[in-house]
This record gives C-alpha cells, structure tokens and sequence, in this order.
C-alpha cells in the first residue's frame, strides 16, 4: 500500500522487499520514477534519479538482449583439462576484480604461475556461481558459472552464430596454460570416477636418479623406442597393440616412483596415477577408457590392492576387503581395447612375490626392474649429487674441487655397508650434512652404527 505525506511516496515494506527479491534493484527505481514523477525534487537530485534509473534499465536491458540474441557457446566440463586452462587464464583477468561472486582459493592447483610462489598461502580469486560480463578483442563475452554439486561447469558466449571469437580465447587459454607448465609434470588423479589434474611436479632430470647405470640405460633406450614416431604404424602392421608396460620392484625409498616421474619429464607426458585400493572394476574401466593417447599411467604398491596371488587365499581375502578392484578386473582392463594405444602402463610394488604371475607376464609388464638398497656405486653417486658443483649457484663447498669431491664420495661409500640402506636413507643423511662434505664422511660411521640398531 503507498502513502503521500508531504509529497513524499512511501510504499507499505513488504511490496518493496518483494519486488527487491524478485527484480534486485528495481525497488529503487520505483522509489525514484515516482518521486521524479511527483515533481517534488530539486534538480541535482533529479539528476542522479535519472542517472540511477538508466543504469539499471540497461543492465536489465543487456541482459535481456543477450538472452534474446542468437549466441554461440563454448562449454566446459570441470573434468576436462580446458576447465584448467580456462580458469588459470581467467585469474588474470581485469574484469575477476569486479566480479561480484567470487571463489577464493589457496594456492590452487590450477593455476600454474603460483607454483614457485614465495608468499605464505596465496589466495587466488576466479569468478563464481554467475554470469560475468567481459570485454576480449573488443566483443562482449559473458562468462557462465554453473555450480553442481561443489563443482562448476564453465560457459562462455558471444553474440552470434559465429564461435571464432570463442576458440580463439580458448587457444590463448590453451597457450598460457601449456607455457605455465613447460618443465613440469602434470599428475591426474581420478576424482569421482573421472580424471582429475592434481599438482604440477617440476620436472628432475632422470641423472638425479641414481641406479645401476647399465639397467637405467637399457630401460630408457626401451622407452625411447616405444616412443619413436614410426613405432605406432610398426605395431598397428603388425596387429600387435601400440602399449608398453613396465613393473618396478624393490624395498621402499628406491627411487621407483621418482623414475617414473623424471622417464614423464624426459618425455613431457603426463601422469595418470591411480590407487587401485579406492576405485571399483567399473571405475577402474572407465577411467582407462578415458587416458589420452601417449601417458604414463602409474599404479603404485599394485601389491597393496586386491590383486594379488590367486592361490593365496589368505591374501585374497584380506585384499579383498581392502579392494574392489580385483584381479581380473585389472587383468580385463591392462588387455582390453579400452586401454588407449600409446600409453605405458608402470607398475610399483614393493613385494614382487605378492603379485600374480598373470599380472607380471610380459605383454602386462614387459620389463620388470628391480631397484637395490644402495651399494658402493649408489652411495658415491648420491655424495656426488649432492655436493657437487653447480655454475651460477652459491655454493655450501666452495673451498672443494670436483676431484676431491670424488675421493670424499669413494671414502664416504667405502664407509656404507652395502645394500642394508634405502637411497632415500642415504640421501636423507647427507642432506643433514649438505654444508659440508667432510662432516659427511666424518659422521657416515656413527650415523651407519645408530641407523642400523
Ligand atoms: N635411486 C635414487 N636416486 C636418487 N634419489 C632417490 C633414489 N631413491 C630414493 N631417492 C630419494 O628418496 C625419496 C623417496 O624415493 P621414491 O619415492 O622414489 O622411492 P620409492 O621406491 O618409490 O618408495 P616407495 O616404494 O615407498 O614408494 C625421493 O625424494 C628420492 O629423491
């Protein structure tokens, strides 16, 4: 119900709040249209309404425009690397400082450029939950965030059947997206039954992982081949499937999955990784299904899952409790026309003799490698690595040259019982020790009598 008292309208508070609720905003400029249209303001104030008014009716106007419009749309899914793309590119964006629904996210890992960030938690803004108005090469795009279930779908339009405009963001997404991750790995894990990317690694040079030199050649050289630009038309004439799998045993802190990681990084393919321990026969197929051609798929502590010997009953109902993936699920799967051509498959365990012989035939696991304890040649290697030299680096050893380095390294591992440490332990030693070569080797015994009790 309104009022008029001195010229003034009032309207009864439940109408505004209604109309407020169903049309933001536009409460005011009813106030204001009828206050204009009383006649009863002085001109400055007249101003401003008028101003006020206009304003709102084109927002109301654009929108309107926009929704009867023709509009071409690019979609993209939460589960598609394009979301990542799409979303890093945005964060950059003038128009995420006037959005008004934003989602704040510590260092997410999404975004590429914050890898190396130095500031404690860096918070991040992408729009969120709305539509967003953005100019991009001088059209009007609108950015639609749909939230499901604590994801979020992204659109983006223009006006016009034409997408050009639209693939060309998506290419400069694209662009800046692949520069940010240049010399890192991007690991997937499988969130909800889907692919999902979970952190960029840096990329280690596969000389930092220490291995018997002759063994860590060979399997490289094996990759290599697989890898080789003539070799999928090799195996597709042969009727042989275009997919290489390798199994890497031994006692934990070996560097199994550290190879693995550097083989993704000398090769710049991405990494699946899976815990076969969380994820059904089904799921496990489905993601399969959806590798992309030439990846890594890395299944770690195979043992540790379901799968193991089929005449240890024991073992297979422990597993099985454990598990639901089961053996032939994953036998099915490392065979079947949904594994993609060009993937290799690695396998980690730390107890080869859990597995299933049908698992670790070769056609399943081509190569099987076994990682040692450290030995001479291992504990030398790891004193080099970490005191040697670097150029343009300030370095903890200055006074000490690569020679002596070298005979420090030969008196440091003459002083490690062989294969009785990880690499790990060693390397976790002489990184207490990293301001000092010559502490290493004069604490190497004590910390080898304390280690080993
Ligand atoms: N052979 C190695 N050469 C260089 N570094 C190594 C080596 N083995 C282990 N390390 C170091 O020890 C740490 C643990 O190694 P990693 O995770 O690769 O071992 P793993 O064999 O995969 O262990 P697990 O079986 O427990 O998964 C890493 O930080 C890595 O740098």
């Amino acid at each position: 119900m309104n009022s008029i008292n001195g010229g003034a309208i009032y309207h009864s508070p439940s109408q505004m709040s209604l109309i407020d609720i169903l049309f933001p905003g536009l409460g005011s400029v009813f106030v204001s249209a009828q206050q204009l249209l009383a006649g009863n303001l002085d001109s400055y104030t007249r101003l401003f309404c008028t101003l006020g008014i206009f304003v709102i009716f084109a927002r109301y106007a654009v929108r309107y425009f926009w929704d009867i419009s023709e509009a071409s749309t690019i979609y993209v899914s939460y589960y598609d690397e394009a979301y990542d793309m799409l979303v890093d590119w945005i964060a950059d964006q003038p128009f995420v400082h006037n959005a008004h629904s934003l989602i704040a996210r510590v260092r997410s890992t999404q975004r590429t450029s914050n890898l190396y960030s130095t500031k404690k938690k860096p918070v991040t803004f992408s729009p969120w939950d709305g539509s967003f108005l953005f100019w991009y090469k001088g059209h009007l795009l609108v950015l639609h965030c749909q939230v499901k279930e604590h994801r979020e779908d992204l659109r983006i339009s223009s006006i016009g059947l034409n997408a050009k405009i639209l693939k060309s963001l998506i290419e400069e997404c694209r662009e800046k997206y692949l520069k940010g991750t240049q010399k890192k790995v991007s690991v997937f894990e499988h969130r909800e039954g889907e692919w999902k990317k979970a952190r960029l690694r840096p990329v280690r040079p596969i000389s930092t992982v220490i291995m018997d030199t002759e063994l860590k050649n060979e399997i490289l050289k094996d990759v290599d081949e697989f890898l080789d630009q003539d070799m999928q038309g090799w195996y597709a004439e042969r009727g042989i499937p275009y997919k290489r799998g390798y199994l890497l045993f031994g006692p934990p802190g070996t560097g199994k999955s550290s190879f693995s990681l550097s083989l993704a990084g000398k090769h710049e393919l991405d990494i699946y990784t899976l815990q076969l321990s969380n994820i059904s026969d089904s799921t496990l197929m489905r993601l399969f299904s959806e590798l992309p051609p030439h990846c890594i798929v890395l299944l770690e502590d195979v043992d540790k899952a379901g799968v193991g010997r089929r005449d240890s009953v024991d073992a297979d109902q422990e597993n099985e409790s454990k598990s639901a993936v089961t053996l032939s699920g994953l036998l099915n799967v490392l065979d079947g026309v949904s594994s993609q051509e060009g993937r290799i498959l690695i396998m980690t365990t730390n107890h080869i003799e859990h597995l299933d012989e049908a698992l670790i035939r070769p056609g399943r696991s081509d190569k099987k490698i076994h990682f040692k304890l450290a030995d001479q040649n291992i504990s030398t290697q790891l004193f080099r690595t970490v005191f040697k030299q670097l150029p343009n680096q300030k370095q903890c050893n200055q006074e000490y040259d690569d020679e002596t380095i070298k005979a420090f390294a030969r008196d440091f591992a003459s002083k490690v019982p062989d294969q009785v440490f990880s690499p790990a332990e060693v390397l976790s030693f002489l990184l207490e020790c990293k301001k000092s070569p010559s502490d290493a080797i004069s604490c190497v015994e004590s910390w080898v009598a304390k280690a080993k009790i």
